[in-house]
């Protein structure tokens, strides 16, 4: 099982300021989203040149126009970027097609799908790399996780890891490793630490156990 640290609420200096401390202790970093937005793949390729060891994942959301974004994000140096699972299939097709041209993989997203076992196993059989549930800020803000979705997906995902999203802190990690993901996306449960390296680092040594 891997941990993913997800920067979002920072800028590329900051961000490159928590990978410092606590880059042994992560297996991927992810330029978020909202920074994508505010400072574009300039945020992406900052990262991987500050940290060519650390795979870098973009967190794209990629909506259409699947291959030309994901050849766009590879320029960047992303080695994983996300594609919506609301998506077509003809862009998480071409997401795929594109990513395997250069040796990266997808990661989808299943923010905001209805139908969670059936799309997972859809998105399985386009050939992702991983396929993630995910609550997102604003379902967090109701009081929302992802835990169940999670043991939903686990039995028709057949070929893709699995991931999942939103909202992980230490107190919750237990539950979430209990059912047995990939990987585990951890953004604020890390960065909204007073200790980041220590969180960090009893994050890794509980995702290691299992
Ligand atoms: O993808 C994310 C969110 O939609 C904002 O872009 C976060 O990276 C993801 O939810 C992980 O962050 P936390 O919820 O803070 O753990």
């Amino acid at each position: 099982m891997k941990l993913q640290l997800a920067l979002d609420l920072v800028n590329i200096e900051g961000a490159k300021d928590i990978v410092s401390e606590v880059a042994e202790f992560i297996d991927i970093v992810e330029i978020g989203t909202p920074i994508v937005i505010n400072e574009g793949l300039h945020a992406v390729k900052a990262m991987k040149e500050a940290f060519p060891a650390l795979t870098v994942l973009a967190d794209l959301k990629i909506m259409d126009a699947g291959g030309y974004e994901v050849m766009k994000a590879a320029e960047a140096g992303a080695d994983i970027v996300t594609v919506l699972g609301v998506s077509d299939d003809s862009t998480i097709k071409g997401a795929v097609e594109e990513a395997k041209k250069s040796g990266r993989e997808i990661l989808v997203d299943l923010i905001n799908v209805k139908d969670i076992k059936g799309r997972a196993a859809e998105v399985d059989a386009l050939g992702v790399d991983y396929v993630c549930v995910h609550s997102g800020y604003d379902h967090q803000a109701e009081g929302k996780n992802s835990f169940a979705d999670l043991q939903a997906i686990k039995s028709v995902v057949k070929q893709a890891k699995t991931a999942i999203a939103g909202g992980i802190k230490l107190g919750t990690l237990p539950e979430v490793i209990a059912a047995g993901p990939d990987l585990v996306i951890v953004g604020g449960g890390i960065t909204g630490e007073s200790d980041q390296k220590a969180a960090a680092a009893e994050m890794k040594r509980l995702v290691s156990q299992a």
